[in-house]
């Protein structure tokens, strides 16, 4: 299609230039034709009228179609830039996701997908118009070399002066991006369903107003030093250009007077140079927004330039089944990027096969850090994971992330199906009703199928079309199907009940120790009824494991946890 365009495009080009130097033709025709005797005209003026019209509906013809190849070029390469960030973005590790500077790329990159669909056409009509100057320019030199002389010096200011604008505007553009995110996140605050209950009962909008104005006030001074700039020098560059198409157009009309040339020829130069300017108008503006496309392309890829640093290793070891002697911690130590803080230090202790383990601690203690690195999500800044004695590096990466079943805290609310939600646990299962059914009678999300209109077909969701809300527990219950639809020997829970009523926890904690015998499990819970069911405990205290042990011997133990656990049951009594 590129090519077709192209071709379609470098025909055209030619045709200004023809339709003109016909147009001469029949100029002189007729002027001849009115010298000799006025009577019939010459016989080919007919003929070249005929030829003139035939160029013209041709050019038309070939307008429309390159048209429609640039809005299907266009459409094509916004689907496939956006499926290719998407791939990129699959493969990147969660802490770059984490990091404000790829955030910024990012957001960037998506930007190309969206308002750089047209630079591809964009560019090639500025080299259309380019190869189309050319031949005016061409038809121009066969009768006086010096008015290209005179063109260019008209043009050649105005062209050096929009580069710089660009490059101006661009790196303003760029210094701005993280208050443009802002802008983009208050905008949102102020204006969305997810938003509007908090914002009204607290009455916000004023408040997020304001900041909104302050930024984007900032912005418009901003832009406009460089907008002014930009239109006074235009203002300049444009007047130049005049100046140089007039001296061109007086000394053609004073060379038809003198005798020089013919009137056919002054039509064919004087119409070449009105072309020449009105192309030159185009290509100026247009040179503005291909160079401005063409510098944030940098940043398209820039973000495909970006790595993962978490790489599944050259020769992988497949992911031991059953597991033999579990996954151990040997002194490891996490900080988060960009932090000074560990999140977690000085962690050893082994996960057995079948062992069901328990992390307590307060906020921030480190216990979702924790299972992170358990699925590799991150890799620990310091010590080390072993899995069968192996580090837990040495394994296929997507075999380790299948053989772990885990939800965390802030997982999704899938705005799909009910039993699409569910399939997000296993997506290879994702048409197999009768797996889907089973996971959410073992969550006790089945009951609450059978009570929406839809069943396993109903939309969740308000964000489409009738799609039903559900309450924060029984949202729960739908993401603790996702973790029994995976075959996986390790599940990890992080507080996934917290939203639960004390019945439906109690359910589903009986369940769950049935369900993962013989299975690894991970739980995290401030709960201490559903903690105590664990075979182990740790109590993590500032990313530190403080104590370790059963239910019975921590409390007997009277320490941190016994401390925590009375804190809970004093508030029972
Ligand atoms: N994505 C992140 N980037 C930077 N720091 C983080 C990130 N997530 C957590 N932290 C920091 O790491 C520490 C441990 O957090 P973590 O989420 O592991 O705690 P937690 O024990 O699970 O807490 P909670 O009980 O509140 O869920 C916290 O101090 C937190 O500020």
């Amino acid at each position: 299609m590129t090519l077709v365009n192209v071709l379609l495009r470098f025909i055209r080009s030619a045709l200004p230039l023809l339709i003109l130097y016909v147009g001469k033709l029949i100029i002189d025709q007729v002027v001849l034709a009115t010298k000799t005797s006025g009577t019939s005209p010459h016989p080919y003026i007919w003929e070249l009228v005929g030829l003139e019209f035939g160029l013209v509906i041709f050019n038309d013809v070939l307008g429309r179609a390159i048209t429609l190849f640039d809005s299907l070029l266009g459409d094509l390469f916004s689907n496939h830039t956006s499926v290719k960030i998407m791939n990129h973005a699959a493969t990147l590790d969660l802490d770059q996701f984490e990091d404000a500077v790829f955030y910024d790329k990012l957001e960037r990159a998506r930007q190309q997908t969206v308002g750089r669909t047209i630079l591809l056409s964009q560019v090639m009509s500025q080299v259309q118009d380019l190869i189309t100057m050319g031949f005016l320019a061409a038809g121009l030199m066969a009768f006086n070399p010096w008015l290209i002389l005179l063109l260019l010096v008209t043009i050649l200011p105005a062209f050096l002066g929009e580069s710089y604008f660009n490059d101006q505007t661009y790196a303003l553009s760029r210094r701005q991006t993280p208050e443009r995110r802002e802008l983009d996140y208050l905008r949102y605050l102020g204006a969305s369903d997810e938003t509007a209950k908090e914002v009204k009962m607290f009455d916000l909008s004023a408040f997020i107003i304001d900041r909104f104005k302050v930024l984007s006030n900032k912005f418009y001074f901003d832009n406009r030093r460089i907008a002014i700039q930009r239109s006074a020098w235009g203002t300049g560059f444009a007047l130049l250009g005049s100046l140089g198409y007039y001296g061109a157009y007086v000394y053609i009309i004073a060379r038809t007077v003198s005798g020089h040339i013919t009137l056919g020829e002054l039509t064919f130069l004087a119409g070449s140079f009105r072309q020449l300017r009105s192309l030159l108008e185009a290509i100026l503006t247009r040179f503005t927004a291909v160079s401005q496309g063409a510098v944030y392309l940098q940043d398209f890829f820039e973000f495909f330039d970006i790595q993962p640093k978490i790489h599944p290793p050259a020769n992988p070891l497949p992911f031991p089944n059953p597991v033999i002697q579990g996954f151990t911690f040997e002194d490891v130590g996490f900080k988060y990027i960009h932090s000074e803080r560990w999140a977690n230090r000085h962690l050893s202790f082994t996960l057995h096969p079948g062992e069901k383990l328990a992390l307590v601690g307060e906020n921030g203690a480190g216990k979702t850090t924790l299972v992170k690195l358990l699925a590799r999500l991150y890799d620990p800044t310091e010590g080390r994971i072993l899995l069968d004695g192996r580090d837990l590096k040495e394994y296929d990466l997507t075999e380790l992330r299948l053989n772990i079943g885990i939800i965390f805290q802030d997982y999704l609310r899938y705005q799909m199906t009910f039993s699409q939600n569910i399939a997000t646990g296993n997506i290879a299962h994702k048409e197999n009703a009768e797996l889907i059914k089973a996971a959410a009678k073992q969550s006790l999300a089945d009951e609450l199928a059978q009570r929406l209109p839809g069943g396993y077909n109903q939309m969740l969701g308000k964000r489409f079309f009738e799609g039903v809300e559900l309450s924060g527990g029984e949202w729960q219950k739908v993401a603790v199907a996702r973790a029994y639809l995976r075959d996986a020997q390790l599940l990890i829970l992080d507080e996934p009940t917290s939203a639960l009523d004390a019945r439906a926890e109690f359910e589903v904690f009986e369940r769950f120790a049935e369900l993962t015998k013989g299975r690894m499990a991970v739980l995290i819970s401030h709960r201490f009824s559903t903690v105590r069911m664990a075979d182990r405990i740790l109590v993590l205290q500032q990313g530190q494991i403080a104590e370790v042990g059963n239910h019975q011997e921590l409390l007997a133990k009277g320490g941190r946890y016994a401390e925590l656990f009375n804190l809970q049951a004093a508030g029972y009594k």
